[in-house]
């Protein structure tokens, strides 16, 4: 199974690309975390918010695999621990789909975005900048399965 964080934005700040990259490293190789970044549309002056969240949604539905399963970062989502987190990352590995983390632009997602969501995922009442996201994600992934492998990174 593959994990893909599917995030709005490119030419992050370096602390983000080390700080994702330092947890993305980690992951074995039956499970690897990869990110594809989707460009976000000009937000001009007199931009057309809309269009352009849809338009930045096809793009990041368009990346997502066949069959696989999508999971979107939303603010209003569910709140999942470490330990369920962990159980979550083991039934999708035993269901052997893809996971796509689909992580919005400054707008948040597109509406086509949420509905293809099986899994709402919340990482705090907070809103985050969508840079810090992939950080957060990215090590909360690797602790989750640092966790079903009993591997000392995570302890009680
Ligand atoms: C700056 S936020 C977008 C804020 C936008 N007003 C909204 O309501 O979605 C950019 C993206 O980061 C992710 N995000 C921000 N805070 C989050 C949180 N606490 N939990 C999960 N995802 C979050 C979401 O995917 C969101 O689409």
């Amino acid at each position: 199974m593959k994990l893909m964080l599917i995030a709005v934005g490119t030419k992050m700040p370096a602390w983000v690309t080390t700080g994702f990259e330092e947890y993305a490293r980690r992951f074995p190789r039956d499970m690897p975390l990869e990110l594809v970044e989707i460009a976000a549309g000009k937000r001009g002056k007199n931009a057309d918010i809309k269009r352009i969240l849809d338009l930045e949604g096809e793009k990041m539905l368009a990346a997502v695999p066949k069959g696989a399963r999508i999971i979107t970062l939303e603010v209003e989502g569910g709140y999942w621990s470490s330990p369920q987190l962990s159980q979550k990352l083991v039934q999708w590995q035993l269901d052997g789909r893809d996971v796509c983390l689909l992580v919005g632009g400054p707008e948040g997602l597109a509406p086509a975005c949420i509905a293809a969501s099986e899994g709402k995922w919340s990482l705090s009442a907070l809103t985050l900048p969508h840079p810090l996201v992939r950080v957060v994600l990215a090590e909360s992934l690797y602790r989750a399965w640092s966790i079903s492998t009993n591997h000392p990174y995570h302890r009680e």
